[in-house]
């Protein structure tokens, strides 16, 4: 392989903390650091069934993770083989696939006295089923170098999305919701997790629909409520928002036991005002991290919102009542589909990697040191 053509054809491929989909890229990626350009130029989103989800959220054993490591990465393979089919590529002419795999567990300082995290969705099989090189496990090496290993996105924003002389913040509401502000140099980023993203609502709303709906679907559950106070309040007193960045969050805060907590309160008798408050604790975890983190440091001049939570109209006005005056965007407005941004992110690690070019950004996760992102399965 080239170590350093002017461009390559890259894949990138992520499923994420709502475990709902694999999302899939594939981008032309030329130059590497500070000058980088994407083009996108397929996406595809390949939903899980139910079933695979319920299967991935229940692995707590060696010989259920051992085998759903193998099961993703056959996931991950056809995901990849269709977003070639879709560019009306063949798998020869692509350079790349950065995959960045499953988070079945992320344990950073603040969970564990010994700081790990791990991706699934094996990249051997990957590789073996695509004839394509394959760059995977991207968040280890920062956690080895001190750092949270997450979050990564800060460097595509700060590559993509960064205008002389503002500060812009480019939010994401996936599972987890998670900012980037980005400015003229790479080191005054910030970037942190702020708190949930939509994984409360999705365990919610499968307990009001008795599984029927899998998320908040256009908003209609919490729509339908009122906030309750109280529980909005207990909400927010979550270990977690009080930490300061940088700080990561994965399913284990927010995750099934914080629901079943929730709805052994509430949720029977007041499913949709349960929603509501839901969305209430998105909005102002959300709001509170900005006011106590970024507000007093930069002028913004727009807030970018990506992630299927961007879906979501209930939550997306709530946010914008709630940070008004200032702007609150879909990322589109920027020239990036709102659910392609992860994805395109671990394109573009890919590139790095083969380009020998650090993609963590310390003052995000926290690491000692800049360095190489990734593992190469040839
Ligand atoms: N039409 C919709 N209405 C409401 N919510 C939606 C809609 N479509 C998607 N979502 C929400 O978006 C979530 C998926 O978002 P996304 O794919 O960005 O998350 P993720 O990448 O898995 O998470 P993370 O970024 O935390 O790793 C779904 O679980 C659901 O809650
Ligand atoms: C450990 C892990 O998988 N973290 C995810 C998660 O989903 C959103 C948020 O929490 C973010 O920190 C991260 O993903 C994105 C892609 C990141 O690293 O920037």
């Amino acid at each position: 392989m080239d170590p350093s053509p002017s461009s390559r054809l890259c894949i990138g491929l992520l499923s994420g903390t709502s475990v709902d989909a694999v999302e899939a890229v594939l981008c032309r990626v030329e130059g590497t650091g500070p000058q980088v350009r994407i083009t996108l130029l397929a996406h595809i989103s390949q939903p899980f069934s139910p079933e695979f989800t319920r299967r991935v959220l229940a692995a707590d054993d060696a010989r259920s993770l051992c085998e759903l490591n193998f099961a993703l990465g056959e996931r991950f393979a056809e995901a990849a083989l269709e977003v070639i089919s879709r560019a009306g590529l063949r798998p020869e002419e692509v350079d790349v696939i950065g995959s960045h795999g499953q988070t079945v567990a992320h344990l950073p300082s603040s969970l564990s006295d010994t700081p790990s995290t791990l991706q699934l969705g094996e990249a051997s099989v990957i590789a073996e089923r695509t004839g394509i090189p394959v760059v995977s496990d991207f968040r280890t090496r920062d956690v080895a170098a001190g750092g949270q290993g997450a979050p990564l996105v800060p460097y595509l924003d700060w590559a993509l999305f960064r205008k002389p002389g503002v500060a812009r913040a480019l939010q994401n509401f996936g599972g987890i919701g998670n900012v980037s502000v980005v400015s003229d140099r790479l080191e005054d980023t910030i970037a942190f997790d702020t708190g949930p993203g939509n994984m409360v609502l999705d365990g919610l709303a499968r307990r009001v629909t008795q599984g029927r709906l899998q998320c908040d679907l256009d908003g209609s559950l919490s729509r339908q409520g009122r906030v309750i106070p109280d529980l909005l309040e207990e909400l927010l007193t979550h270990p977690f928002l009080a930490l300061p960045p940088p700080r990561s969050a994965g399913r284990e805060g927010f995750g099934e036991a914080l629901v079943t907590r929730i709805w052994e309160r509430h949720g029977a008798s007041r499913p949709y005002d349960v929603m509501a408050t839901a969305v209430a604790f998105t909005v102002e975890a959300t709001a509170r991290a900005y006011e106590r983190w970024l507000l007093p440091r930069f002028t913004l001049e727009a807030v970018y919102v990506s992630g299927g939570g961007t879906r979501n109209p209930v939550l997306m006005e709530r946010l914008t009542e709630r940070l008004a005056p200032l702007p609150v965007r879909p990322l589109d407005v920027l020239g990036l589909p709102e659910g392609a941004k992860e994805a395109v992110c671990f394109a573009l690690l890919a590139n790095e990697y083969l380009s020998g070019t650090p993609a963590n950004v310390p003052s995000a996760t926290g690491a000692r040191r800049q360095v190489v992102l990734g593992k190469l399965t040839p």
